[in-house]
């Protein structure tokens, strides 16, 4: 979308680092409970039980569990934004989103201080999971409705803003462990961080409706987005915003129509809409095409972005975040943080980044879809690192290093190639398709997240 002549211009930045707080607080929840795996396991293995010879530890799956309960909600809610929307209106899903994440993690925050059974600890802390993530998903879904009546670069910038979470979460976790508190304290300050975090992005939320630059974007696009999104739902289902040009690239997680309504209040759901969309079409003198058109158009691209998250998802972080380290002593308790998550989240970061200047394979190549299958490799690889406890495989990768630059190209080329085909699909279809188009990518981004940590199961169980 081109920015109008009149538009007023966005004073120093506000609204773009408004748009960049609220990507990182979407998902805070995701990565700062991955990040902490280590505090997790380490309070559910505690007790053994000694059955004469031999000893009987409960084995819980923790990572397993926690990337599933994370990213069902997410799949779900996509589907389940698209009905939302219609009654409760966004203001009430972003601010109430946000509020219910903030007692979350400070409930999170709580528990460290309390001392509780294990099996009543694991049960407690996915049931936080799976609602934390269930808000994140609405939260996420309305909040890329919203970005999605800006111009374009606003997308990019709440994107980079996501993707700079899991760095966040990283650094955080890093810093509780050099902090050289006791273990009580540092958990505790690692939580407080994601609740000021959440604090932050709700206060941002807050202070757009205030910007007049946003104002300006928001209040226009009502008209059109209300009576479109009514239009395109009926035939569809979960629709991208009724912004005209779509999501160019990124990922967008979530449709959540009609978002540009809810900062001057909910018009209603029905009625006059049915004329905006009449009056829009015949202005522009033609039907969207139907979502089934849509898809056989953009089927290799929606087959991407489900196969790179599936094959990330499958082994990031069930088996990355076991594995152990070959130089023993104080290294060793920054091992994970720094070889998982950090190398994982900053390349992930910078392979989103650098599409911004190098689009390669071309949309149209078959070299595309064939370099994404290739990824595959790097869930043996992965396999044959040093994860523990193992059942099955050898080691064949022992060294720090190796296992470093494995998770250095696997995280590069997740988020290159995610990107990538989240910024070609609407290159695939007509522009009045854009929305269409990226409702359908969020669905199977969704979709992949889903599958590959379902995978991750039987892979762990595997090594
Ligand atoms: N956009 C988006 N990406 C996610 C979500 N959950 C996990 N991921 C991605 O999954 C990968 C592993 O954390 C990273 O690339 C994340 O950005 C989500 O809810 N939305």
């Amino acid at each position: 979308m081109k920015e109008r002549t009149d538009a007023p211009q966005d004073r120093g930045c506000l609204v773009g680092i408004c748009f960049f707080i609220l990507g990182l607080g979407t998902l805070l929840p995701w990565n700062f409970f991955m990040t902490a795996s280590l505090y997790f396991q380490a309070r559910l293995n505690t007790t053994e039980f000694s059955n004469s010879t031999t000893v009987v530890r409960t084995e819980y799956y923790f990572n397993n569990w926690m990337t599933l309960l994370s990213q069902l909600p997410l799949l779900l809610f996509t589907l389940l934004n698209s009905f939302l929307y219609q009654r409760i209106s966004g203001a009430v899903r972003i601010a109430g989103s946000l509020v219910f994440i903030l007692l979350l993690f400070i409930l999170t925050a709580v528990l460290v201080k309390v001392p509780m059974e294990e099996d009543r600890f694991f049960s407690v802390t996915m049931a936080t999971i799976w609602f934390i993530n269930s808000f994140g998903a609405v939260l996420q879904g309305s909040l890329f409705g919203l970005v999605g009546l800006l111009p374009q670069k606003y997308s990019t910038v709440f994107m980079s803003g996501q993707g700079l979470a899991g760095t966040f979460a990283a650094i955080a976790m890093l810093l509780a462990i050099a902090s050289n508190a006791d273990s009580e304290t540092a958990a505790l300050g690692y939580f407080i961080t994601p609740c000021v975090g959440t604090l932050v992005t709700l206060g941002s939320y807050v202070l757009l409706p205030r910007l007049e630059f946003a104002q300006h974007y928001l209040n226009k696009s009502v008209k059109y987005e209300a009576g479109a999104m009514d239009e395109l739902l009926k035939e569809s289902g979960p629709v991208e915003n009724g912004k005209l040009n779509g999501h160019a690239n990124g990922t967008a997680t979530s449709s959540s129509p009609k978002v540009g309504a809810e900062l001057e209040g909910d018009p209603g759901t029905d009625g006059p809409k049915h004329a905006f969309v009449s009056l829009e079409q015949e202005e522009k003198g033609q039907a969207k095409a139907s979502v089934k058109e849509v898809f056989k158009k953009i089927w290799v691209m929606a087959f991407c972005v489900t196969f790179v998250f599936t094959v990330t998802l499958s082994v990031f972080p069930a088996v990355t975040a076991d594995v152990r380290t070959s130089f023993p002593g104080k290294w060793e308790r920054f091992f994970i943080s720094v070889c998982c998550f950090l190398i994982f989240n900053l390349n992930d970061w910078i392979g989103r980044t650098v599409t911004t200047f190098i689009c390669w394979p071309g949309k149209e190549s078959r070299l595309f879809p064939l370099l994404v299958v290739s990824r595959v490799v790097f869930i043996p690889l992965l396999m044959l690192c040093n994860v523990q406890n193992r059942s099955f495989l050898p080691v064949f990768f022992s060294h720090d290093a190796a296992f470093a630059i494995i998770m250095a190209l696997f995280s590069l080329s997740s988020g290159y190639f995610v990107c990538l085909s989240m910024s070609y699909a609407p290159q695939l279809v007509d522009p009045k398709d854009g929305e269409t188009a990226g409702a359908l990518m969020t669905f199977f981004l969704a979709l992949g997240l889903s599958i590959g940590a379902s995978l991750s199961f039987p892979l762990r169980a595997l090594v």
